[in-house]
């Protein structure tokens, strides 16, 4: 089945994405034409999910480079280090964001020598090219994970790792979408995922789309579903994988994974290798971002708790590797211990 939207598309003087705050009530397109409608676009989630923040990245870097001055290099280059620096402080947790500008500084280094007018246009190519890869990376997480998918079962999923949290297909959902492909009757709960509700407002947009059978349940639903052996599987993404496999993932994933532990379900997060940081080794080591106690204290612009009140919102909290069945990526299913599984994918 074709993808039922496009997340984001370089359109050669502009990017259009799907502004993802906007649903399920608007399925409205933006342009984005400056870095820095792209940073604020990443802030405020319009385009989110690590591998599509990572895509996100390499666009707004290209498209920063566009009107860089052509006749004078060190302008041109103190742009570039701007452009990276400002991208690269929009959020603090999915990987895939510094992987991406690494990738695109690495390009630039390399092409050093070359004309301005070369070098803008090999960073639009390189920025084509991986929100290209990304979708083939998706599809191929599809097909390492479908058969950890048993016909008949019934998955849970938190936040939103599908299509629209990367170029297309997705990594969590990606699995599922596989599986479903392969004409396995399947069913999903998704998590509403408090507080910018990602599992109601878009994986339950996502999988009616794909026509997969969805059931939203709020946060606190999960343990009851799991007790009355309702749930045969989870599925999860990841915004920054240590090197020894604990996850980090939207907040709530990991009350996610001990309750699975504790019913004995199998709890698998789905990722491409770019989320996996190679330069930490403990999920300690991930920084967490917090973001506006706002979004905890309104929902849909609604304040929903006094005016007054303090509120704490982490985006993001981080699974330990012992409660991960498996990893998968597009090179395969790593299980603990993962730094033995990983170091084989990287060395492909
Ligand atoms: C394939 S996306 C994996 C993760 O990025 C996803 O599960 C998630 O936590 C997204 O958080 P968000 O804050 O919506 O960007």
């Amino acid at each position: 089945m074709e993808d039922p939207f496009r997340t984001i598309e370089w359109k050669g003087d502009h990017i259009r994405l799907l502004d993802q705050t906007l649903l399920p009530s608007r399925e409205e397109y933006i342009a984005i034409r400056t870095v820095d409608e792209m940073c604020d676009a990443i802030y405020r989630l319009a385009v989110r999910g690590a591998p599509a923040i990572g895509v996100a990245a390499c666009m707004g870097v290209a498209l920063g480079m566009l009107t860089a001055p052509e006749d004078n290099r060190e302008e041109f280059d103190t742009r570039f280090k701007a452009i990276c620096a400002q991208i690269s402080a929009t959020r603090p947790t999915a990987v895939n964001l510094f992987w991406a500008v690494e990738r695109m500084e690495k390009l630039f280094q390399a092409a050093s020598g070359m004309a301005p007018a070369q070098i803008k246009e090999l960073l639009v190519a390189e920025a084509i090219a991986a929100e290209r890869e990304d979708r083939t990376i998706c599809e191929n997480i599809g097909l390492m994970g479908r058969d950890l998918i048993d016909d008949g079962d019934t998955i849970l999923t938190h936040c939103n790792a599908g299509g629209l949290a990367t170029a297309g297909y997705g990594t969590a959902l990606g699995v599922i979408r596989a599986a479903f492909e392969q004409g396995k009757k399947i069913k999903v709960f998704s998590d509403e995922t408090r507080p910018l509700n990602q599992g109601s407002r878009i994986t339950c947009w996502e999988l009616q789309k794909l026509a997969i059978p969805v059931t939203l349940i709020t946060d606190s639903t999960a343990g009851s579903l799991m007790q009355r052996g309702l749930i045969q599987k989870v599925i999860v993404g990841a915004d920054r994988i240590a090197f020894n496999g604990d996850a980090a993932n939207k907040i709530g994933t990991y009350s996610v994974a001990v309750l699975a532990h504790y019913h004995k379900i199998p709890f698998y997060v789905a990722a491409p290798l770019s989320t996996i940081d190679k330069k930490i080794d403990s999920g300690t080591q991930i920084r967490i971002e917090e973001r506006d106690p706002c979004e905890v204290t309104h929902i849909g612009g609604i304040c929903v708790a006094p005016s007054d009140v303090r509120a704490l919102n982490y985006a993001f909290d981080v699974t330990p590797h012992e409660l991960i069945a498996g990893i998968i990526t597009e090179c395969g299913v790593a299980r603990d211990p993962f730094v033995k599984d990983f170091e084989s994918f990287f060395s492909r």
